[in-house]
């Protein structure tokens, strides 16, 4: 495939090197420096794009690719407000666009178990739940799009919680996710239920970016030749 990567640092750098490792090739590299450059890129020169940018430019990104026919796989985060219009974007223009707010196969079997552990566990009232997620000092946004993914999986099973709170326990009818930021942590999310009595805990820790870069190739080969709006659970049968 020729993929165009749009975004050029940790992540796209991370997927340069794996993408080219399996045959791959690279159609270009957008950064701040180059972001004109974007208007360049068509389904003649490119066969998918893998934007990992900011809260701020991703949308823009992922709109172009639609509107020129360009299949898009996204993992920014902190930018969902305008996830809607992305997708009606997109089955306006019949494209192709691939979502995940963390792309690596260990974190959607955690997500899948907590889910599952939510499911059960609302019916045990003594447990206050909660959710830590750690990152790295660079990071720009909070909660983690992890994060959140994690407690929408929660909410679904707790009528009685209203949403949730950014590091905000002062509300018990919220479920608190804490946000940390600590030198060179990939990524760290925990849920935790806890009583007078004891503690559960579920947790998916990163070693390395590899596994988010691995997912994101994946599901770019996999929305080959597809059209419409997937994500993670649709590619993994989850
Ligand atoms: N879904 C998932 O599995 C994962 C998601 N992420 C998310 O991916 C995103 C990127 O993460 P990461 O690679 O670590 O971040 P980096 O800061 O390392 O890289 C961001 C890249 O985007 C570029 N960029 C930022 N704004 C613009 C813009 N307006 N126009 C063009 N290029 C721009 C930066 O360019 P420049 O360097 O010139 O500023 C840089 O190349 C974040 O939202 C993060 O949360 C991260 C890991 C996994
Ligand atoms: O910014 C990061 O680094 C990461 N961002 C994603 C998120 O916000 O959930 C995924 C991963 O945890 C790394």
């Amino acid at each position: 495939m020729r993929i165009l990567l749009i975004g050029y640092g940790k992540m796209g750098k991370t997927i340069e090197q794996m993408a080219l490792a399996k045959g791959h090739q690279i159609a270009g590299t957008i950064d701040h420096t180059n972001a004109d450059t974007l208007s360049s890129y068509t389904p003649e020169n490119t066969d998918v794009a893998i934007e990992f940018t900011h809260p701020e430019a991703a949308f823009g990104n992922i709109s172009y690719c639609l509107t020129q026919g360009i299949p898009v796989v996204s993992g920014s985060t902190g930018w969902l407000d305008s996830y809607s219009d992305a997708v009606q974007l997109c089955l306006q223009n019949k494209g192709a666009f691939f979502y995940a707010s963390n792309y690596s196969v260990g974190v959607n079997l955690f997500f899948h178990f907590n889910e599952y552990i939510a499911s059960k566990m609302q019916a045990y009232k003594e447990y206050q739940v909660s959710i830590r997620e750690i990152h790295h000092l660079q990071k720009v946004d909070k909660p983690s799009g992890t994060g959140i993914t994690t407690a929408e999986g929660i909410l679904a099973s707790f009528p009685d919680l209203t949403g949730w709170a950014a590091d905000d326990d002062s509300d018990n009818a919220k479920l608190n996710i804490i946000s940390e930021r600590e030198p060179d942590v990939v990524g760290t999310h925990i849920v935790t239920y806890e009583s007078e009595v004891d503690k559960i805990e579920l947790g998916h820790i990163a070693h390395s970016r590899a596994g988010f870069a691995e997912g994101a190739l994946m599901a770019a080969e996999w929305l080959q030749g597809r059209e419409g709006v997937y994500g993670m659970k649709d590619m993994l049968n989850l």
